[in-house]
């Protein structure tokens, strides 16, 4: 799938070998994956992150990865497109695993190793999260890092078109302008991919 994705950078092959083979050795030491998962790393975790980047908006230049665990979507998403990139992970352990892997890849990010709610907010481009929290509560964290362009990208479960209808969007920051698509999942027949344009700021 990869390759049908324009402008991805000619050694993203080779540092998302290395990605895998820090995560396998790591693994053994602490749980990054579910162990379900791993004879299938590569669909499970990498392309699925990998399947966000046409949805992210020409020109965006930071992203905010929130709850990142061993790095899914953000860390594979800064490798694939160069975006500054802030992954916020409260567990000091996954967030040393993630400052191993982008020193090894040599690819920088900034690695917050805090929970969300203590991160100080600012603007980012692009915000995502996967396998962090129900939507009204993925909004609630995104606002934080809302700009007047911020686009959200959430892969979530098939629930997501029922958890939709849960969202107040009453009670977000006002803006007129917010839309929210649903994409089908190219790696997952259960998920979609949730892309939230125009919430305002917290
Ligand atoms: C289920 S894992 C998902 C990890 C990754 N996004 C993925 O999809 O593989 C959720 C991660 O979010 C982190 N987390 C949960 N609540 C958080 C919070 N409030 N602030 C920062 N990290 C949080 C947990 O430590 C955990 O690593």
């Amino acid at each position: 799938m990869t390759e049908a994705i324009a402008n991805l950078p000619p050694d993203l092959s080779e540092k998302l070998d290395r990605y895998e083979a820090l995560l396998r050795k790591w693994q053994g030491a602490i749980n990054l994956v579910a162990p379900s998962t791993l004879a299938e790393l590569r669909r499970r975790h990498f392309e699925d992150s990998l399947q966000l980047v046409p949805l992210i908006p020409a020109g965006a230049r930071t992203l905010v990865d929130l709850g990142s665990g061993a790095g899914f979507p953000g860390l594979v998403l800064a490798i694939a497109t160069g975006l500054e990139t802030h992954l916020v992970e409260s567990d000091q352990r996954k967030a040393e695993f993630l400052r191993a892997v982008s020193r090894e890849t040599r690819v920088p990010v900034t690695v917050h190793a805090r929970r969300i709610e203590q991160v100080p907010p600012f603007p980012a481009d692009v915000v995502t999260a996967r396998a962090l929290a129900a939507l009204p509560v993925l909004l609630g964290y995104a606002t934080r890092f809302a700009g007047p362009h911020t686009v959200a990208l959430f892969p979530k479960g098939r629930a997501a078109e029922a958890e939709l209808t849960t969202v107040d969007l009453t009670a977000l920051p006002a803006s007129p302008k917010m839309t929210i698509d649903l994409h089908p999942s190219r790696t997952d027949p259960d998920a979609v991919l949730i892309r939230i344009e125009g919430f305002a700021r917290g």
